[in-house]
């Protein structure tokens, strides 16, 4: 099972996903931003930190690495699953890959502190072989509060994947994680490959790893 982490100038999450990707059972590669081609991967992986110093806004001059429109094309055709992770998070909803938008956290303040998160919906590949109902995983974001106009549906087409339990940055309806409308692609806040050891927490982030690798696997 073969996952790509892609990185852009300012990506600093890179090497935390590796171990973790590796951890829970993937063969890892790196894609550099200006690369065209992403076809030989099941899971690629838009890591957190901060693209292009996040000048503009978070995310907003990434998604016009040349990488992304491959992402774009990969998600179309369904070559496998996309997972972004708080900077990943941002760059797929700048790319119009995922909805909404993240704004600037309610106290204006960036945020590094463990949250908990309820799995909500529990019938993607990400999530469906996730044990627990709630899952402790560590946010670090400034640019995490999520908004979006039409809330309602995201919520009629079970679009939400984690909601905070303690609402940290203001986001709307605690919304932590979502998906597109075809479920290959999650994007998601707090950074599960931060806790997937248990002495780096409890390792619950790596459930949300292992049941991604599992989903791909019985494919
Ligand atoms: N941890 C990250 O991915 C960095 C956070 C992000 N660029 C922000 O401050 O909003």
């Amino acid at each position: 099972m073969k996952a790509g982490i892609i990185v852009f100038p300012g990506t600093n999450c890179d090497r935390d996903a590796e171990f973790a990707l590796k951890m829970a059972g993937f063969d890892v590669e790196y894609i550099w931003h200006d690369f065209e081609n992403i076809k030989k991967y099941n899971l690629v992986f838009i890591p957190g930190g901060f693209s292009y110093g996040d000048y503009l806004r978070a995310g907003a001059l990434a998604k016009f690495s040349p990488v992304m429109k491959e992402v774009e094309r990969y998600v179309e055709e369904d070559r496998g699953l996309v997972l972004g992770i708080c900077n990943g998070f941002q760059i797929l909803t700048e790319a119009g890959l995922l909805k909404g938008a993240l704004t600037k956290n309610k106290t204006l303040k960036f945020i590094c502190k463990d949250v908990d998160v309820k799995v909500i919906n529990k019938e993607t590949p990400f999530a469906k072989h996730i044990k627990k109902e709630s899952l402790t995983i560590p946010i670090a974001h400034a640019e995490g509060n999520y908004y979006i106009e039409d809330y309602d549906y995201l919520k009629e087409n079970n679009l939400i994947a984690f909601e905070y339990v303690d609402n940290p940055n203001g986001s709307i309806g605690n919304i932590a994680g979502i998906y597109n409308e075809k479920f290959n692609v999650l994007g998601m806040m707090p950074h599960p490959e931060r806790n997937s050891l248990k002495t780096l927490g409890n390792g619950d982030g790596l459930e949300i790893l292992l049941s991604i690798r599992r989903a791909l696997e019985n494919e």
